[in-house]
């Protein structure tokens, strides 16, 4: 069965969008269908950059595109160390989502570029992970599945580059790219075919009582 991959990002000059756009590559290339998500900056704009001039900008994230997805890919650029406050602010209306386990089992994977090696990647993939444990979302390392990693950095966290000079991607960083996003989908294939209930469903069918009242009782406390 063909999955479904979501990629939503954050990108205010344009690294991130190039990176999501070869992303959205190497997952239709494994066969997937992909959806392309871009938050804005406050203020409305999502920056000068773009990830190809030959591109039309990508629709805003919605709950429905997390939902639908089979597998995702979520993108910051490294700020101060850490995730981007537009993406915060999008993971932080997940509730309605996550406390009844839609997010659960599903296979995700981080994305970050910075303008220094060291500045601060693997500290952004870590906050942004920081969410997915609380999803109880399958999150899906980069490790050295590749040897491609090694050469842009090496960073196992997740994809991780360093903004390039020219402005755009290398070679080496645009092969990265397609072979995460063919990655994603790869996982992703796995669980799709078997329709396999995620463990929140489980408990959920399995101990009915118990889980209103639970489910209830956290969609209050995230009101
Ligand atoms: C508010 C802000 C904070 C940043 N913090 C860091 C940082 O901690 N380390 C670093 O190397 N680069 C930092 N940068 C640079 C960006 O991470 C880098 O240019 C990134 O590739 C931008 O991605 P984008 O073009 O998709 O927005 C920062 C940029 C901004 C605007």
């Amino acid at each position: 069965m063909q999955p479904r991959i979501a990629i939503i990002y954050f990108s205010s000059s344009g690294v991130i969008a190039q990176i999501a756009a070869y992303l959205a590559e190497g997952a239709t290339a494994r066969g997937a269908e992909v959806r392309v998500r871009a938050l804005e900056a406050p203020g409305g704009s999502t920056g000068p950059g773009s990830p190809a001039p030959d591109r039309a900008p990508a629709a805003p994230p919605t709950l429905a595109d997390l939902d639908w997805a089979d597998g995702l890919l979520i993108g910051t650029p490294t700020w101060f160390g850490n995730i981007a406050a537009p993406l915060k602010a999008f993971l932080d209306t997940t509730s309605p989502l996550a406390l009844h386990g839609r997010l659960a089992d599903k296979p995700v994977t981080g994305f970050t570029s910075a303008s220094l090696p060291n500045g601060g990647q693997e500290a952004a993939l870590l906050a942004l992970y920081h969410t997915m444990f609380h999803w109880g979302s399958l999150i899906v390392p980069t490790g050295y599945t590749h040897p491609v990693l090694r050469r842009i950095g090496g960073n196992p966290y997740g994809l991780s580059l360093t903004a390039p000079d020219a402005g755009r991607l290398t070679d080496d960083q645009i092969e990265a790219a397609r072979f995460v996003g063919d990655r994603i989908a790869r996982t992703a294939e796995r669980y799709v075919p078997a329709g396999l209930p995620s463990a929140h469903d489980l408990w959920t069918s399995q101990a009915p009582g118990d889980a209103a009242g639970a489910l209830a009782a956290a969609d209050s406390r995230h009101a």
